[in-house]
């Protein structure tokens, strides 16, 4: 039985991971595995080659994805489902798994709607997936910004200054939340919460009055900011669009720095995490997770479950419909950033 494994949007660390993981569970089952190149444009394209154990052996720690990723919608290209059905057709492609976020499972359950036999694995550094506690990405990016909060803060506090950090994060805060609190971050600024920077300059003044000379704001890249009462709430972009036509988003960092130093005179520095929270190895956490992930997508496969994904649900590995995973998007609850607001005061 043929089987082909592709990775949509954003990279993430884990991938290699988990397709490593679905390669050596294959050859328990005696699947023969296939690689698409560049998410669904390897369907799209017939652009693919032969996954085996000693292609994919040395990839467990590797960031990145062997088969290459984009953002390429199979539902906005000409005649894209139709193409997709014959690739899979004159490939003899039994199933598809697709790892990706909630645009790459979005498609993905389309594509089952549309009856083809596919199976999703969670992944995302912004962990927004619903139906999983956690998707395989978000612990090292949470690390990496971690690790950047805390060495913020030595340098803030050297200089008595407020130091801002852009962190990724494009509809949700859970990064920003959570290296915000393992970091001791003074103010976190996410999208579930529009950003009120008077109430942001009022506070960091109050801090300072207390004798905190310094202070540390995480701000995710999605969070829509409110220059004054005449302006509505808005994201900051590039101005540019990404492959799937989206505005590209970034600089909102910037704005809010600049805006704190214009309110409270404290001079203020920006430091933009960008891609470095996504690149490199995984932590050991995402390479378990993403291998449990694997081997039980895998086994789905030979379960003939299809229209599912794999998820996390406490310390289990479960199979969640596609359909519930994608309805919405997994925002943080207030009742999580409460715990976070204890130590904004
Ligand atoms: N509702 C949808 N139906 C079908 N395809 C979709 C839908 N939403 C997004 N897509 C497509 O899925 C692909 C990947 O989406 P996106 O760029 O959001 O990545 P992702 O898989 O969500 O990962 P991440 O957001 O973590 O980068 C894109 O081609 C996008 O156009
Ligand atoms: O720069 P790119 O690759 O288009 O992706 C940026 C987006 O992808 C993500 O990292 C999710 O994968 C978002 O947090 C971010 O908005
Ligand atoms: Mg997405």
């Amino acid at each position: 039985m043929k089987v082909a494994v592709l990775t949509g949007g954003g990279d993430c660390p884990g991938l290699n991971a988990v397709i490593r993981a679905i390669v050596r569970r294959a050859s328990e089952h005696g699947f023969e595995m296939m690689g698409l190149r560049d998410g669904w444009k390897g369907l799209l394209d017939d652009n693919h080659f032969r996954l085996t154990r000693e292609t994919t052996s040395g990839i467990l720690h590797r960031g990145g994805t062997i088969l290459g990723t984009s953002r390429v919608n199979p539902f906005k290209v000409e005649n894209g489902l139709e193409r997709v059905k014959r690739a899979i057709e004159r490939n003899g492609i039994h199933a598809v798994i697709a790892i990706g976020g909630e645009g790459t499972l979005s498609a993905a359950t389309r594509m089952s709607q549309e009856g083809l036999r596919i199976v999703g694995v969670p992944k995302t550094i912004d962990n927004d997936l619903n139906g999983t506690d956690f998707t395989f990405g978000f612990d090292t990016a949470v690390h990496i910004a971690t690790e950047a909060v805390d060495r913020l803060h030595s340098t803030a506090e050297s200089h008595k200054r407020v130091i801002v950090c852009e962190v990724m994060g494009r509809h949700v805060g859970w990064i920003a939340t959570y290296a915000g609190i393992a970091g001791g971050a003074d103010v976190i600024l996410v999208p579930e919460i529009p950003a009120d920077l008077e109430a942001v300059a009022q506070h960091l003044v109050r801090r300072n009055a207390g004798g905190r000379t310094f202070s540390i704001v995480v701000v995710a890249e999605g969070t829509r900011i409110k220059l004054s009462a005449e302006q509505n709430e808005q994201l900051v972009t590039t101005g540019a669009l990404d492959e799937a036509g989206r505005p590209r988003l970034g600089g909102v960092g910037n704005i809010v720095a600049a805006e704190i130093e214009r309110r409270t005179g404290f001079e203020t520095r920006v430091s933009v995490l960008g891609h470095i929270q996504r690149g490199g190895a995984p932590t050991a956490h995402d390479r378990v997770l993403a291998t449990r992930f694997g081997v039980h997508a895998c086994d789905m496969v030979a379960r003939g479950e299809f229209g599912k994904m794999a998820a996390l649900r406490g310390n289990e590995i479960v199979s969640e419909e596609l359909a519930e995973a994608t309805r919405e998007l997994k925002r943080v609850p207030e009742e999580f950033f409460k715990v976070a607001q204890v130590f904004f005061g």
